[in-house]
């Protein structure tokens, strides 16, 4: 029997445009998702379907205005639409990583240092970090001259790869990946196909979204296919 992971029951996502008449754009209504625990579901359908807004709810950068979204981990279960902050901050912090397209790191710091960053917060010690953080980046085909460097002024595949490292250095009972393949070459998005299935056999839970189709076959235990079922309330004015 599979063990759930990740339960969200009737969510339902409203944005009101506030400098707009108010307009609401209903993004997601009642939307049902179980993942369980090593399975990958990919997030398929039109740009503008709410796929990327689905995944911001489930990490909680957005809020919605109803339904449960559940996470099972450590014998317990936390809803994230109800819990108290303290515990939504743990969980994140803990135990959800959410890898998008594109990397966000404080200026002047060097590529290692972001990347054994996770490790050093989870209580690793220094030496296994910067050993792992090194490994993972080598994988990438990160060259070692630019380890020591921001990545901010690297090609927007290196950037890619370095948030990739970030987000996979240390095992996560639940992934969120917003398309963290978008600019990669087929080598590195080889490499990213097998750290994706290596976190699935460690058991973690996994929501994707995928426009690439060998990445999606490649990885998918099941695929979510995505209507575009926007619905507006109110008028918009020119
Ligand atoms: N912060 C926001 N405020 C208002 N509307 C938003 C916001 N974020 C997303 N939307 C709207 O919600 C809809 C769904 O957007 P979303 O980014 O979830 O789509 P998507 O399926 O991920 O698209 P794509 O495949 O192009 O990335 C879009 O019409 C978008 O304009």
């Amino acid at each position: 029997m599979q063990t759930m992971a990740i339960d969200v029951r009737n969510l339902s996502k409203t944005f009101v445009l506030h400098h707009h008449q108010e307009v609401r754009y209903q993004v997601l209504r009642d939307f049902n998702l179980q993942v369980a625990r090593g399975e990958c579901v990919v997030l398929k359908g039109v740009s503008g379907s709410g796929k990327s807004t689905l995944l911001k709810s489930l990490f909680g950068n957005y809020l919605c205005e109803q339904g449960e979204i559940i996470y099972h981990f450590d014998n317990q279960q936390i809803d994230l639409l109800s819990a108290p902050d303290f515990q939504k901050l743990n969980l994140r912090a803990h135990y959800v990583n959410y890898v998008s397209q594109f990397l966000s790191v404080v200026p002047r710091v060097a590529t290692l240092d972001i990347v054994k960053e996770p490790l050093l917060a989870a209580g690793v010690e220094v030496d296994v970090a910067i050993e792992a953080a090194q490994r993972l980046l080598t994988t990438l085909n990160i060259p070692e001259h630019l380890w020591a460097l921001s990545p901010l002024t690297f090609s927007g595949g290196e950037q890619q790869r370095v948030n990739i490292a970030r987000g996979f250095i240390r095992p996560s009972p639940f992934l969120l990946l917003d398309e963290p393949t978008a600019s990669l070459d087929s080598v590195n998005r080889r490499v990213v196909i097998d750290l994706i299935n290596a976190a699935k056999q460690q058991g973690s839970a996994i929501v994707g979204i995928f426009h690439d189709e060998e990445v999606r076959d490649s990885v998918a235990d099941r695929v979510v296919d995505f209507a575009p079922a926007l619905v507006q309330t109110g008028e918009l004015s020119a």
